[in-house]
């Protein structure tokens, strides 16, 4: 383990696996982003992710708030085997004027057997009066029965202190009081929470430092609002927290709350804390899209450490360096999150991004005129509308163009004579498309026509029916996906189009791009395309 240097410049206190609590609360706080709707099935799903991952706790959601929470819960209990995480049932003090143990919300807490709860409690003194509608006496009073109920009854209990950094800036004596008296009767972790999002790190780290001073272990739960609710979380831990709550991809209400995967990485990777057990942190890329792919709320892009183009290099002058030494444009080994580095080609392409590119497809480009060569054509074609960065296909045919048809990609597998496509109104008003093909392919010419709902499906269809009898896999081609962009909008009905086709094999997904002033020569340029390299690729 490393001591690395803090903001302050000076050294962070290393921390040992233990005394240090990650705790996530997707399944709640996440589950509270607009859209998200998480089954009991989903649930369990993501938990499992999570204790691979290797979380310490695992918020679950609140029992007794909804059916599926309880559900949860009931199922965890039956059918979660977590090996590294404890499970937390998350819920409120008691309400107002009764008693802890008479209050059906609390008694669902304990229903839930989860050995931890987390509760929500007031620390802003205007929550307490005008939301609560209660005194301040009263508020510290429910916080001191429940926590020693539930503590009595043999649960471990974290307390969330809701807007407390607001809290704090308006009545910082309330605030503290609210962190005393609830570790004083058995809470063993005080979490401060920004539940409006509305700090700034600075902001955070001075008041954690103040009321670090109480000596009570402390937590921070920070939301996204000013897009810092990381930078405000590593403040906290400077100041002294020892527990960071977040939520994977960021996910929770409004804006989010701290993304937990880059607070993990910037604590293990920048400050050199052992957080994960060993080699946990190379799964968080996959685990990452995994749970995106449950919630399906895909994460952005460009996300820290874990997103698709987190390490995708554009510009020509990254490459370059890149080629020599990958660090000089990356803050870190993109395999340490399980990430991997990505060249992308585009009109910000130098040599050296075609040279890694084209490198990692199988071709030698180590030909610096050939590299130039192919760089211009990219960057020609671009300027014509081309997007090589979104369509890998349509660029290794390219670069089989540049190569002679030597490197991964020999010889041409068909060539179109002609083609032609046409719609009319029948006389029941519907529109009849009819596509006629003509090409050669295995030595043989095959002339078809086809018949379509439009015409790039009616071209599809005899481009399809053409080949077949030479390449019967073409059997098993699908195009998934048919994108058209609009390039000069300005221009309106003869503007130039660009069309993306993404096919797949049933193994692998290509895109092929096409571009042209007219919608069916460009949709024709990427779907000739997708069988040419589909049939290249398979003879390779
Ligand atoms: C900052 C956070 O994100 S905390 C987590 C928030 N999550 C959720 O609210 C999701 C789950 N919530 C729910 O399903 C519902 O709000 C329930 C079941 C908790 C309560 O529902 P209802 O009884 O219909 O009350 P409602 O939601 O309208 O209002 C919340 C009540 O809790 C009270 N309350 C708010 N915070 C607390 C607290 N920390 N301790 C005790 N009571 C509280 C409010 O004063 C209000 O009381 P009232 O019923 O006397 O007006
Ligand atoms: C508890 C919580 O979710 C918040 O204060 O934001």
């Amino acid at each position: 383990m490393t001591t690395a240097p803090s903001l302050n410049g000076q050294a962070t206190a290393p921390r040992q696996p233990g005394t240090f609590h990650v705790y996530d609360t997707t399944l709640r706080d996440g589950a509270q982003q607009e859209a998200m709707r998480l089954t009991v099935a989903d649930k369990l799903r993501i938990a499992g992710y999570l204790d691979e991952l290797g979380v310490g706790w695992i918020e679950g959601g609140w029992p007794g708030a909804n059916p599926n929470d309880t559900a949860f819960f009931a199922a965890a209990a039956d059918d979660l085997k977590l090996k590294n995480a404890t499970l937390v049932a998350f819920g409120a003090t008691r309400r107002p004027n009764g008693r802890a143990a008479d209050d059906p919300l609390v008694a669902a807490l304990r229903d839930s057997l989860a050995s931890t709860v987390c509760l929500v409690a007031k620390s802003h003194v205007g929550h307490v009066e005008r939301a609560l509608r209660t005194t301040r006496e009263e508020n510290l009073a429910m916080i001191t029965d429940t926590v020693s109920h539930l503590v009595g009854e043999g649960r471990r209990v974290f307390l969330d202190c809701e807007h407390f950094f607001d809290g704090f800036r308006l009545d910082p004596g309330y605030a503290t009081e609210v962190v005393r008296t609830a570790a004083q009767v058995g809470a063993e972790v005080v979490v401060l929470c920004d539940t409006n999002g509305g700090m700034l790190p600075p902001w955070v780290g001075e008041i954690v430092e103040q009321v670090a001073g109480l000596g009570v272990p402390l937590g921070i739960h920070a939301h996204n609002d000013t897009g810092c609710a990381v930078a405000n979380t590593l403040a906290a831990v400077d100041a002294g927290a020892m527990h960071v709550q977040g939520t994977i991809n960021g996910y929770g209400e409004r804006t989010g709350n701290a993304d937990l995967i880059p607070v993990i990485a910037n604590l293990e990777l920048k400050y050199g804390w052992d957080l994960l057990p060993e080699g946990r942190l190379a799964e968080a890329t996959r685990i990452s899209h995994a749970i995106a792919a449950v919630t399906n709320v895909a994460g952005s892009g460009r996300q820290p450490y874990v997103g698709a183009s987190a390490f995708a290099h554009k510009a020509g002058l990254h490459a370059s360096a890149i080629k020599v030494d990958p660090n000089l444009y990356q803050h870190i080994d993109p395999g340490l999150v399980g990430n991997d580095m990505r060249m992308l080609v585009s009109d910000m392409a130098g040599r050296a991004n075609i040279q890694i590119k084209g490198e990692e497809l199988g071709f030698d480009l180590s030909d610096r005129d050939l590299a130039a060569r192919v760089t211009d054509a990219v960057k020609e074609r671009e300027a014509r509308g081309y997007s090589y960065e979104a369509a890998d296909a349509s660029f290794e045919l390219l670069l089989r163009d540049h190569t002679g048809g030597t490197g991964s990609l020999p010889g041409d597998p068909f060539a179109i004579e002609h083609w032609r496509v046409h719609s009319q109104a029948s006389s029941d008003h519907a529109t009849v498309t009819e596509a006629t093909v003509k090409l050669s392919a295995e030595g043989e010419t095959h002339l078809v026509v086809g018949e379509g709902n439009g015409p790039v499906n009616a071209l599809d269809q005899a481009l399809r029916d053409a080949l077949i009898k030479a390449y019967p896999q073409i059997a098993g081609y699908e195009l998934i996906d048919y994108k058209v962009r609009i390039l000069d909008s300005g221009h309106g009905t003869d503007a130039v189009t660009r069309v993306l086709i993404d096919t797949t094999d049933g193994e692998h997904v290509w895109t092929t791009v096409g571009v042209g002033a007219n919608i069916i020569d460009a949709s024709w340029e990427a779907l000739t395309d997708a069988y040419r390299f589909g049939l290249i690729r398979g003879r390779g």
